[in-house]
């Protein structure tokens, strides 16, 4: 297929966050990315966006002209633009147009192979979509030479509206009981998981190479592709690193500055795997230019998700392909502990995996446990499971001196036993398992 040319606009706002220098860096990437080739880009710098059109009238010339000079078929806006403002832009232009948010829905639905992942874009498009069906009506109407333009507005295509509404209404319900049915069994699945194993989540900005990291690690056959969002499902591998030692590495969906609202939403539980890990490794590109940028969107998005507060080791990723790069200097002297790794030449990963394997074993813990006398599973559990350095028996009870590793801990307390650990009732288990008793 033939790549859509494509003219690439921004207004610069005073609330613009992306790159000062190249504003549209960004953009020409997840253009490229949706299968277009930019052919021109036009920039304005604005106090605030024009109500009609966005931009003012003399840049909706610039980009008419732009189109007809580039034989454009499309304008891809870095910012999003309300229905009306479209509908205003592809008359004025007279080409399609399309926002940042529905140009990002269209690389997810066009990567989203997994049965949940369709159903998670279809959910975020219908939303994004749902408030704007009014808009593409009368849109639709004046295109097509103001079709039924009764009296006032309760025309045929009010009534075509309201229907509309209610398709679209029951579909977004379909498609949450759906999501939830799958995310439900997932959950349990992972639950289970990780009371058994460690689990380390690969997070980071899209195209950092978190996949290619995953495959060199875990010798898997993940789709690794010089693309943004390649992955859009979660993939979980075990990875043994050595001595006995393994966890469960978990790649995930990449970010992008600014994702849209909705597919945040319904991507949250995605992304919510990596607030379940017990440790997250943040892989930068540090052959990308903006790569502190990028860090700055993860972690961002990290917070946004709740798993800003969890234990992460920064993975500097790519020092193969590295020119020289300011940023990386800046995260390095902020960053003491960071790896600088290649996924793909496999350059340092040894390292790698002695850091995740002393965070592992940091969280076995030396802690006394007070349990039943009668409590025979507690018991057995105890003395099989972990290194016990001492009993202290009272009257019905006894105090158990043990080195527990965390998921020992978790899985103890999730046999439902009498085991309890002064002063920790109120701690969720990881937290509670960090603090020496
Ligand atoms: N030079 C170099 N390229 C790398 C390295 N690691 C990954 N790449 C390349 O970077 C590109 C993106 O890699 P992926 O592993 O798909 O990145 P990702 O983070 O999984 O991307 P998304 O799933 O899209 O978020 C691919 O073309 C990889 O071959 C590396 O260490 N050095
Ligand atoms: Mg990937």
């Amino acid at each position: 297929m033939e790549s859509e040319r494509a003219v690439l606009v921004a207004a610069l706002l005073p609330d613009f966050n992306g790159n000062p220098h190249d504003p549209l860096d960004e953009l020409r990437s997840l253009a490229g990315t949706a299968g277009a080739l930019p052919v021109a880009e036009i920039l304005q710098k604005k106090g605030k966006p024009e109500p009609a059109t966005f931009i003012g009238r003399g840049k909706v010339q610039e980009v008419a002209e732009a189109i007809r000079l580039h034989e454009a078929q499309v304008v891809i806006f870095e910012n999003d633009l309300t229905p009306r403002q479209i509908a205003n832009l592809e008359e004025r232009v007279e080409a399609k147009v399309v926002d940042r948010s529905e140009l990002i829905l269209d690389i997810f639905a066009s990567r989203a192979t997994t049965h949940e992942a369709r159903l998670q874009v279809e959910l975020a498009q219908l939303q994004y979509t749902f408030p704007r069906l009014r808009a593409m009506w009368s849109h639709l109407e004046r295109i097509s030479g103001g079709a039924p333009t009764g009296i006032g507005t309760r025309g045929p295509g009010e009534q075509q509206l309201e229907v509309d509404r209610r398709i679209v209404r029951k579909k977004l319900g379909l498609l949450r009981s759906q999501i939830a049915e799958i995310q439900g069994r997932k959950e349990r699945a992972v639950a289970a998981r990780n009371l058994d194993h460690f689990s380390v989540g690969l997070v980071g900005y899209t195209n950092a190479g978190k996949s290619t990291l995953f495959n060199s690690l875990t010798a898997a056959g993940t789709y690794a592709d010089d693309k943004l969002f390649a992955t859009l499902s979660t993939k979980t591998r075990e990875w043994k690193l050595g001595g006995g030692d393994a966890v469960m590495l978990s790649d995930t969906v990449g970010f992008v500055r600014n994702l849209p609202h909705h597919l945040v939403a319904s991507f949250k539980a995605t992304l919510e795997e990596a607030v379940h890990a017990h440790l997250l490794l943040l892989v930068v590109d540090v052959s990308d230019p903006h790569c502190l940028d990028h860090l700055k969107t993860v972690r961002h998005v990290l917070d946004d998700v709740g798993a800003g507060e969890r234990p992460f080791l920064l993975v500097l990723n790519k020092i193969d392909a590295m020119a020289h790069n300011a940023d990386l200097l800046v995260l390095e002297s902020e960053h003491p502990d960071a790896i600088r790794v290649s996924a793909k030449s496999g350059d340092n990963l040894a390292a790698l995996t002695e850091a995740v394997r002393d965070a592992l074993h940091g969280q076995v813990q030396e802690m006394v446990l007070t349990v039943d006398q009668a409590d025979g599973k507690a018991i057995t559990f105890l003395e099989n499971r972990t290194e016990v350095l001492g009993r202290d028996y009272a009257d019905t009870t006894v105090d158990f001196r043990v080195r527990i590793g965390g998921n020992q801990l978790d899985r103890l307390r999730a046999m439902d036993t009498t085991a309890r650990l002064p002063g920790e009732a109120e701690a969720p288990p990881w937290r509670a398992s960090r603090t020496p008793a």
